[in-house]
C-alpha cells in the first residue's frame, strides 16, 4: 500500500489517525502497563492544547503547536536566494518552515506535538535546477546563512534538523522541485535521477521503461532518491538488490565551492573511489542533485512465503548458511521470539490460536518468524531461486498468505507508530550490524540496555538484512511514555542502548549518523577519520555553512592532529 502523503506533514506519518485493534491494545496494556483509550486525535490546537484520555503515566501527549520564532534570514540574504530561486521559491510562512523542521524519528515527532525544544528553519529554499543549488550555496556562504539539505524528511537520526551552528540563520534546502528523470540508457541499465525524486516516483517514471531501483525501505513512500544516497539506505530487499550505495554509478553534488562529478565508468581503479565521499555524506559535504543508478528490469513474478524456525539461534544459522552459500532470498526477514509474539499478537483472533496450536504439534517451541521473498522474470526463475534457498534447511512453512500479508503490510509500521503515540506509547527503533561471531553477544547487550532503561516494556529485534560476514539488527521498543519528560525517557534509552553497541557493532547500518550519532563516529572511524573528513569538509564548504551538527559533531572545526597522531 502506498499513498500520497504531504511531505511537510511533520507530526505524524499520515494525516489520517492510526488504528490498532482493540485486541492488540488489550495485550500491550498487559505487557507495558496502562496506556490510554484513543487518546488525542493528533488535532492541532493552540497553546494549552488538548491531553489525552488518561492520567498517569501512559498518558497521551498534548498536542499543541510548536513555538515557531520570526525568521532570522536578513533582507540581503532573502534578496540574494530571490536571485536564484526566484520568485515565491524563498518561503518565510510559518507553515513552510513548520513543515521543515526536523525528521521523523519519534523525539521529533513529540517535539512536533510541543514537547521539549524544536529546531525551525529560517525560510526554506526551493532550488528548481543543479545549477540554481550551486548558486544557492554560494549567497549562502557570502550571507552566513546555515543551509540543512532537505530531501523527504524521514531521517530518524537528527540529519534534518535546522541547527544554525555559529551562522546567523538557516534555511531548509528543500529539493522538491528536482523530480525528473534526466536520462536512461537502458543497454547500460542506467537511469539519471533529479535528487528529489520521491521512491514511488522513481519507479513510477522507471517502470515507463520496465526498470526498477528495487530499493524499498520502509520510508519508501516518503524517502527521495538523494536522501537514500546520502545517507546509504538499505531497503526491505536488500539481499536481492543491494543496499543503495550498491545501486549508485554516478553523482552529481552541489558544493560551496563550485560542482563535482563523479562515477563515468562500471568500474575504475583512479585511485580511491571518491564517490563513496559523497554517498553517505549526509548533506555535511554538498548537495547530491543528481545520481546515476543501476537499475534493474521489472521482475514480472514475485513468491513471498512465512516460514518459522525454532528459537533465534536456529534462525540466524539459517539466515548464515543462505548468506554464506550466496542463497539468500531478495528479501530475507528473521524476527525474534518477542516480534515474532508481538505479529501474533496484532493479528489475534481464531488464526492466532490456531497457529499456535500447529506450531505446537510440530514441536516448535519458540517460534521465529522468517519472512522470504523472491523476484525474478518468471515464475519458473522465482521456483528456481527459491528452491536454492531452501534446499537443506528445517523451516516449517505457513505458506504464502503469510508472506503475502507481510508484504501488504510492510509499510503498516510508521502507521501503527502513529495510532501507539496517540495513546502514550514510547516507541521507537534503532538498528546496528556486527560480524556474526558477534551477533548474539550485540542483540543481548542492546536488548538488556533497553530493557533496563526503560523498565516495563517490550523489546524486539530482526535481522533482515545479511551478508556473508555479518548481519544488521533492528530493535524496536515499545513502553508505556513518561508524561514527565518523554524525550528525555528515549534519549537516555538510545544512549545506554549506543553505549552497549560501542566496541560490538556498527552505530548505524542504515539510519546514518545525524546529529545522535555524531557522538559516537570517533570510536568507530577514529580520530585520523574525523580530521579526514573535516579536511573535505573544509576543501568543499569552506566555511561551514552545510549541514551543522551532523555527520561531524563539531562541523569539521576539530583542529587536525599532529602528524604524529597526538
Ligand atoms: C518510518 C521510517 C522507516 C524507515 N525505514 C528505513 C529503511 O527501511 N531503510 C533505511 O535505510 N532507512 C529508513 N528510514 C530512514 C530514512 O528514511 C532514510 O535515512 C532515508 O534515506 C532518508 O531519505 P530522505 O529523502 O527522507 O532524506 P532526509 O530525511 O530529507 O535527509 C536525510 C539526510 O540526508 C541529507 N540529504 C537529503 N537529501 C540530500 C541531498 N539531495 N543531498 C545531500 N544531502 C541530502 C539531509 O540533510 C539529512 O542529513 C526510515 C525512516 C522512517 C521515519
Amino acid at each position: 500500500m502506498t499513498e500520497r502523503i504531504d511531505h511537510t506533514l511533520r507530526a505524524r506519518w499520515t494525516p489520517g489517525a492510526g488504528h490498532l485493534p482493540p485486541h492488540a491494545l488489550k495485550w500491550l496494556g498487559q505487557r507495558i502497563g496502562p496506556i490510554g483509550t484513543g487518546a488525542g486525535t493528533g488535532d492541532r490546537t493552540g497553546a494549552g492544547g488538548k491531553t489525552g484520555a488518561e492520567t498517569g503515566t501512559g498518558e497521551a501527549t498534548p498536542v499543541r503547536l510548536p513555538a515557531v520564532p520570526g525568521s532570522a534570514l536578513d533582507d540581503d540574504a532573502r534578496a540574494a536566494l530571490d536571485d536564484v530561486v526566484g520568485p515565491g521559491f524563498v518561503r518565510v510562512d510559518r507553515d513552510s518552515r513548520l513543515g521543515r523542521a526536523g525528521g521523523l524519528s519519534y523525539v521529533d515527532l513529540l517535539r512536533q506535538r510541543g514537547e521539549g525544544v524544536l529546531a525551525v528553519p529560517d525560510a526554506v529554499v526551493l532550488p528548481g535546477t543543479p545549477e540554481q543549488v550551486v548558486d544557492v550555496l554560494k549567497a549562502c556562504a557570502e550571507h552566513d546563512v546555515a543551509v540543512v539539505p532537505f530531501g523527504g524528511g524521514t531521517s530518524v537520526v537528527g540529519g534534518v534538523n535546522a541547527l544554525r551552528g555559529d551562522k546567523a540563520a538557516v534555511v531548509a534546502l528543500d529539493l522538491a522541485r528536482l523530480d525528473r528523470l534526466v536520462d536512461v540508457d537502458p543497454v547500460s541499465r542506467l537511469a539519471v535521477l533529479q535528487a528529489g525524486v520521491t521512491a514511488p516516483r522513481a519507479d513510477h517514471l522507471l517502470a515507463a521503461h520496465g526498470l526498477t531501483t528495487g530499493h524499498v525501505p520502509q520510508s519508501y513512500e516518503r524517502a527521495t532518491i538523494g536522501g537514500f544516497a546520502a545517507t546509504r539506505s538499505a531497503g526491505q530487499a536488500s539481499s536481492g538488490y543491494g543496499r543503495f550505495e550498491d545501486l549508485v554509478e554516478g553523482v552529481r553534488l552541489a558544493t560551496p565551492a563550485g560542482e563535482w562529478r563523479l562515477g563515468g565508468a562500471p568500474a575504475s581503479a583512479a585511485g580511491p573511489d571518491l564517490k563513496q565521499l559523497v554517498v553517505g555524506s549526509e548533506g555535511a559535504l554538498g548537495v547530491i542533485t543528481e545520481v546515476a543508478l543501476r537499475v534493474r528490469p521489472r521482475p514480472r513474478a514475485e513468491r513471498y512465503g512465512g516460514f518459522v524456525v525454532d528459537g533465534w539461534e536456529h534462525g540466524q544459522r539459517v539466515v548464515r548458511a543462505l548468506a554464506q552459500d550466496r542463497v539468500l532470498a531478495d528479501v530475507t526477514r528473521l524476527s525474534d521470539v518477542e516480534e515474532t509474539e508481538v505479529s501474533l499478537a496484532l493479528a489475534g483472533g481464531w488464526k492466532t490460536t490456531a497457529l499456535k496450536a500447529y506450531l505446537g504439534a510440530r514441536g516448535v517451541a519458540r517460534p521465529c518468524l522468517l519472512v522470504l521473498g523472491w523476484h525474478g522474470r518468471d515464475e519458473a526463475e522465482v521456483a528456481r531461486k527459491r528452491r536454492d534457498t531452501l534446499r537443506g534447511h528445517r523451516l516449517v512453512s505457513l505458506g504464502r498468505p503469510l508472506g503475502e500479508a507481510w508484504r501488504r503490510g510492510r509499510f503498516h509500521g510508521p502507521r501503527q507508530r502513529d495510532a501507539l503515540m496517540e495513546v502514550g506509547v514510547c516507541v521507537e527503533t534503532l538498528e546496528t550490524a556486527a560480524h556474526w561471531s558477534r551477533l548474539d553477544d550485540l542483540r543481548t547487550a542492546v536488548r538488556g540496555a533497553l530493557l533496563d532503561a526503560l523498565g516495563r516494556c517490550v523489546v524486539m529485534c530482526h535481522l533482515s538484512h545479511a551478508y556473508e560476514t555479518g548481519a544488521s539488527l533492528y530493535f524496536t521498543a515499545i513502553a508505556a511514555r513518561d508524561p514527565r519528560d518523554p524525550v528525555g525517557q528515549w534519549q537516555v534509552a538510545k544512549a545506554a542502548a549506543s553505549e552497549a553497541i560501542a566496541g560490538l557493532g556498527t552505530i548505524t547500518h542504515h539510519h546514518a549518523v545525524g546529529v545522535d550519532h555524531a557522538p559516537y563516529l570517533e570510536a568507530e572511524v577514529g580520530a585520523l577519520g574525523l580530521d579526514v573528513l573535516a579536511a573535505v569538509k573544509r576543501t568543499l564548504d569552506p566555511t561551514g555553512v552545510l549541514n551543522p551538527g551532523k555527520l561531524l559533531a563539531d562541523g569539521g572545526t576539530r583542529p587536525g592532529r599532529a602528524a604524529d597522531g597526538r
